[in-house]
């Protein structure tokens, strides 16, 4: 205890004096502590969670990543499911119907994990060993993606998988989603899936995946509890067949669309002056609402 308050004083520090990352990282190991110069710029150290790895150094400004123009719709949708649940099957045939553009947290973290960098190998690490990347560089990447892809629609696959991934984006993108598609599906299909799957993956091993089935159950339930309050949740049962899946998520996503054409009506409606005067006109003479 006094070694962990001793090198937590110690990395203030440092952090203060400007003091050489490797030393940085090395008090960061030795506390409870993770450090990051976050997208304010400002240097800061946090106090580790549970699935937060031992070290961090995340830096980037927000004019790096840059923002979307404000006023602009965007529509986003979050797809969460357990590991090999179905997310990126589901997701593959969302965007052929509906136009929107797929990004899955895993794959924009195993591209980060070939670069040949201190963040690319701690990626690597924690993804092999099944555990959850720190919040703040997935959504970086993720709003990076979004911003590049020039679109107006995403699907969000394997985001949020954590309370943490779930504050850290109402932080830095903030755009409330329309929706959470839940794939709800046994642990023992799932691990069916993901043993059968054969696509090369480093974390498609027995070992690493019942620690990415234990990380689903702590951390990525709670959210989709979340979700469920909220009334955002949409559940559907991932154990039928791909198709079979996809008839149900079909359903919520032709919903979502009438939906979204409702609103953009009534607000072409509102900014229409003559329709604006006629409502008020005929409103006053008690008769129905003018056009429609
Ligand atoms: N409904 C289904 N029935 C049977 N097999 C399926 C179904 N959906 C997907 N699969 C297969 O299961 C495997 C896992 O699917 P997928 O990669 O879409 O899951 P995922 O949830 O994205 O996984 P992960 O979280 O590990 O990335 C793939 O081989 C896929 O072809
Ligand atoms: N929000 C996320 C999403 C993914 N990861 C890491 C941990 C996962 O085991 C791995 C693979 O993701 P998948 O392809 O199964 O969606 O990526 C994370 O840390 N945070």
């Amino acid at each position: 205890m006094r070694s962990r308050y001793h090198h937590s004083s110690l990395l203030a520090a440092a952090l203060s004096h400007n003091i050489k990352h490797t030393f940085i990282h090395y008090l960061c190991l030795q506390s409870d502590l993770i450090y990051t110069n976050s997208h304010n710029g400002e240097k800061n150290s946090h106090r580790r969670t549970e699935n937060i790895p031992n070290l961090l150094i995340v830096n980037w400004t927000q004019n790096e990543v840059g923002s979307f123009p404000p006023g602009k719709k965007i529509t986003i949708v979050f797809v969460i499911g357990g590991p090999g649940s179905g997310k990126g099957t589901q997701c593959s045939m969302i965007v052929k119907h509906f136009g929107f553009t797929h990004l899955s947290a895993g794959d924009l973290l195993r591209e980060e994990a070939k670069s040949d960098t201190e963040q690319g190998m701690m990626v690597k690490n924690l993804m092999h060993e099944g555990k959850l990347v720190p919040s703040e560089l997935i959504v970086k990447l993720l709003l990076k993606a979004m911003l590049q892809s020039g679109n107006d629609k995403f699907l969000v696959d394997g985001f949020p998988r954590n309370e943490e991934n779930r504050q850290a984006y109402d932080k830095i993108i903030g755009i409330e989603p329309e929706l959470v598609l839940f794939i709800d599906c046994s642990k023992e299909e799932m691990e069916r899936r993901i043993l059968n799957r054969n696509q090369g993956r480093d974390d498609d091993n027995i070992d690493t995946v019942r620690r990415r089935f234990e990380v689903f159950q702590e951390s990525t339930l709670p959210v989709v509890q979340h979700y469920e309050k909220t009334g955002k949740l949409r559940r559907v049962d991932g154990a039928k067949s791909a198709d079979a899946v996809f008839e149900d998520v079909k359903a919520i996503f032709v919903q979502l669309n009438t939906q979204a054409n409702q609103v953009s009506s009534v607000s072409r409606a509102q900014s229409n002056p003559f329709k604006r005067f006629l409502d008020l006109f005929c409103g006053c003479f008690g008769t129905q609402e003018a056009t429609n």
